[in-house]
């Protein structure tokens, strides 16, 4: 499959269309499966993790609400560190089966910061999925309980991934070409 260039840079197809969705049906049937009988409450983190939550969202059979929610990190605390608080988090979710929705999780910083918030609303459970994961590169602790992809420590566009804003739309994933 061809290049794309977005922006300066040009990348090369890593994950296919048919890749992908092959995983994301395995991910919604392992959620299936665990959560069965339950009802579960997914929380996708934005903008990122758009498109792969509308996809994983269509292969659930169990009960499933869906909030997308965008996390704002307030830096320059030196005590507590990053403090992050999310937009668009509306409901209560004591007592709840929580599912949170991610693309990508590189450092881990964004959910380490944010998963004390979650957990101080008392969830009765409170699990992660991760599209993909740059484990190599993962400093900061972040439970994953549901991983797509383990990936290099490559730059990668495409599937609601962008790089400085442009990049998102495409199928694929593409990662940063060599040269
Ligand atoms: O593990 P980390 O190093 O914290 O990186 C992961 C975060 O980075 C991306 O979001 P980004 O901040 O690029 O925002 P976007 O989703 O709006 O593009 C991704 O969607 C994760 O939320
Ligand atoms: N688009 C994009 N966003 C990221 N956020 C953290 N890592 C990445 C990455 O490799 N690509």
């Amino acid at each position: 499959m061809a290049d794309i260039t977005v922006h300066d840079k040009r990348f090369s197809v890593y994950l296919s269309e048919a890749t992908l969705q092959e995983r994301i049906q395995e991910l919604a049937a392992a959620i299936n499966t665990d959560y069965a009988g339950q009802k579960v409450y997914f929380l996708a983190i934005l903008n990122g993790s758009f498109m792969f939550a509308a996809d994983f969202f269509k292969y659930l059979t169990i009960e499933s609400e869906i909030c997308f929610i965008k996390l704002v990190s307030y830096k320059g605390l030196k005590s507590t560190g990053d403090v992050t608080t999310a937009i668009g988090l509306e409901e209560d979710l004591h007592g709840k089966n929580v599912v949170i929705l991610e693309d990508i999780i590189d450092t881990g910083k964004t959910l380490h910061f944010f998963l004390p918030q979650l957990r101080h609303q008392q969830p009765s459970s409170l699990k992660i999925v991760a599209l993909l994961h740059k484990a190599e590169m993962t400093r900061y602790e972040v439970p994953i309980d549901y991983t797509g992809f383990v990936i290099p420590n490559k730059f990668v566009v495409g599937y609601g991934l962008d790089y400085d804003g442009l990049g998102r739309n495409y199928k694929d994933i593409y990662q940063l070409a060599e040269g």
